[in-house]
């Protein structure tokens, strides 16, 4: 379980996030959503430790994250960051297997162990076949994928993915989320594609301008009276298979398609 408790990140004069409460449970998948600028990823790397200027007490599984050491802390908590790159030569396979240096001791070499959780990793997000590849020459998709299959060699209980649908195309989207959901782990999740957050999300936080606005299931999150006034954009909501699903149209375009039946005025396009 991951508990936040009245988390304020500043960064110099700026508040990033102001008194953030949330708790996310075991087996669960909990999706962070808000507007760009909100304080998701100040949330993560909250949690992940790498915020100085921060009040307020993060625990995993009831310790508090400040009395972790970074190594327990890797141990139990796994991250996919965005756009993460690396100046490295790496293949595939050695990026994969680096989620597995938390089990390492000084100079040792990594185990038959370290090697079947890193095939098990990659053959689970789909990355097995490019094993050989250098991370370099993957696209953006394949290589998230790859970032995804690193975290899972680790072998985390906890797992913090940062936007992981960005690159991916739609099919991808759907596996990727599909399979960190069905993990039984404890995921905090920041997605912007709010359908994707309505179908593979159980919980649902909201944030806006570094507050949460609401927070419990995705039908009780994802409605249009909530999430208009957040994004300042119209939102129809059509529930399928259980599932909220959300239509968007900017605010402008709704009021345009109220007169759309009207002449088309000429007048300025006349030589
Ligand atoms: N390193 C930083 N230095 C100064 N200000 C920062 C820094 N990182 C973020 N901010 C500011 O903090 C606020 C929250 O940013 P944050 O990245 O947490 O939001 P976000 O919801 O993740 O945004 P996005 O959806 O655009 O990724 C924003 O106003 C941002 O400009």
């Amino acid at each position: 379980m991951i508990t936040v408790e009245n988390l304020t990140v500043r960064y110099g004069e700026l508040k990033a996030t102001d008194q953030v409460t949330l708790r996310a449970a075991d087996g669960l998948t909990v999706g962070l959503v808000g507007p760009n600028g909100s304080g998701k990823s100040s949330v993560l790397r909250a949690i992940l430790g790498g915020l100085h200027e921060s009040e307020g007490v993060i625990a995993i599984d009831g310790q508090a994250t400040t009395t972790l050491s970074s190594r327990a802390r890797s141990r139990q908590l796994a991250v996919v960051a965005q756009e993460e790159t690396s100046d490295f030569p790496l293949t595939v396979w050695d990026a994969v297997l680096l989620g597995r240096s938390v089990y390492l001791s000084g100079w040792s070499s990594y185990r038959e162990a370290d090697k079947s959780a890193a095939e098990a990793a990659m053959r689970q997000t789909g990355v097995w076949a490019f094993a050989d590849r250098p991370l370099s020459a993957l696209s953006g998709g394949e290589r998230q994928r790859v970032l995804i299959a690193r975290a899972l060699a680790q072998g985390a209980t906890h797992l913090l993915l940062d936007e992981p649908t960005n690159h991916l195309d739609v099919r991808f989207q759907h596996e990727i989320l599909s399979l960190v959901s069905s993990l039984p782990l404890c995921t905090i999740v920041v997605l912007h594609d709010l359908n994707l957050a309505a179908r593979y999300c159980e919980e649902i936080v909201l944030l806006s301008k570094g507050r949460i606005v609401a927070a419990g299931e995705p039908g009780d999150v994802l409605t249009a009276q909530l999430l208009e006034p957040v994004y300042e954009i119209s939102v129809r909501r059509v529930d399928q298979e259980g599932v909220p699903q959300l239509l968007f149209s900017p605010r402008e375009r709704a009021i345009t398609e109220v007169t759309r039946n009207e002449p088309i005025s000429m007048a300025g396009l006349e030589g």
